[in-house]
């Protein structure tokens, strides 16, 4: 039995995996460190083919590394450690003729999770996520929506002691995504290091605390979205009584978006901005001047791009 115990981190020091050799090897992840720590929701991003998958396999240790270490709670990861976490894999392995709660109650005795207590657990979970009529029904009669609902409740079952989870929002609609989001919140407040990957950005601003961004194999961003913000380049919005568009001939401003008496700004520097200020008040009221946070978006468009 792994000694491990709720609150423990999940680590991946100095992980490399290389596929295939000579010139057409590939370092699909290059020297990748990271934590995911334990009660927090870390967001894992990047485009296509930048490592995601390949990283969360090595974690699970359905891949094996080329170097370097997946820890949980500082020490190695062992099998028994992974028995005890959730994991949603890139590719959904159901059975598409087995009744719903059937294969979820069975995918639970795999874990070592009684039957009993693996149905009153999943009746819940199906009902909360909106199932609950569709129990009885073969996998393959539901949409794909569904079934991937299906395929979260089996990687939540049994009080994971660390969730990682490839693209579970994916082809969710916007109540299922509120109901896993409350679902994975849930598992954060026992102390469980939640990892998940996404492609919807504006999903993973909303809901972690914590992110990585993989570019080409390699971390290129990890912290809080505010860290990862206060990165970013900093902008200035500026709304006047009259038209705006005299900011674009002030030296050191970069006139982003100039939309009648709204300008959207980047400054060289404060000298710069308090002269931007100083021009606006000269030529009558200023409404407003502030600093407008960069979007993970646009973060992530510097980062990944
Ligand atoms: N089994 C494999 N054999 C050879 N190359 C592989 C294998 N698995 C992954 N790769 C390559 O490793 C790189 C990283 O792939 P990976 O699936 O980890 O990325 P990802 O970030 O999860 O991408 P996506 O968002 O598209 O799912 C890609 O170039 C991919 O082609």
């Amino acid at each position: 039995m792994s000694t491990a115990h709720l609150g423990d981190d999940l680590e991946v020091r100095s992980l490399v995996r290389v596929f295939g050799a000579g010139d057409g090897a590939v370092r699909a992840v290059d020297d990748v460190s990271f934590r995911a720590p334990a009660g927090r929701l870390t967001g894992f991003v990047g485009g296509n083919g930048a490592g995601k998958t390949s990283t969360m396999r090595m974690v699970m240790g359905v891949l094996a590394p080329t170097s370097g270490e997946t820890l949980f709670g500082g020490r190695p990861i062992t099998a028994a450690d992974r028995r005890t976490f959730g994991y949603m894999p890139e590719e959904r392995g159901l059975y598409p003729k087995q009744p719903v709660l059937d294969q979820l109650v069975y995918l639970g005795r795999l874990r070592g999770i009684p039957a009993a207590s693996a149905r009153t657990e999943i009746l819940d979970h199906l009902e909360r996520l909106g199932l609950a009529d569709r129990a009885k029904d073969h996998v393959e009669k539901l949409s794909l929506g569904n079934q991937q609902r299906v395929q979260i409740i089996a990687a939540l079952m049994g009080s994971p002691r660390a969730l990682v989870l490839d693209e579970p929002f994916s082809g969710l609609d916007p109540a299922a995504v509120d109901g896993m989001a409350d679902l994975l919140r849930e598992h954060t407040a026992r102390g469980v290091p939640v990892l998940f990957s996404s492609h919807q950005l504006d999903l993973v601003e909303r809901l972690c605390e914590r992110l990585v961004i993989l570019r080409r194999g390699e971390v290129v961003a990890d912290g809080s979205p505010a860290q990862l913000a206060a990165r970013g380049t900093v902008r200035h919005r500026l709304v006047l009584t009259g038209d705006a568009g005299w900011v674009r001939s002030m030296p050191g401003v970069r006139a982003v978006d100039v939309d009648g008496p709204v300008a959207l700004v980047e400054v060289s520097d404060d000298g710069a901005g308090r002269r931007l200020l100083t021009s606006a008040l000269e030529r009558g009221d200023v409404r407003e001047f502030s600093p407008v946070r960069p979007s993970l978006t646009e973060i992530y468009r510097e980062v990944a791009a």
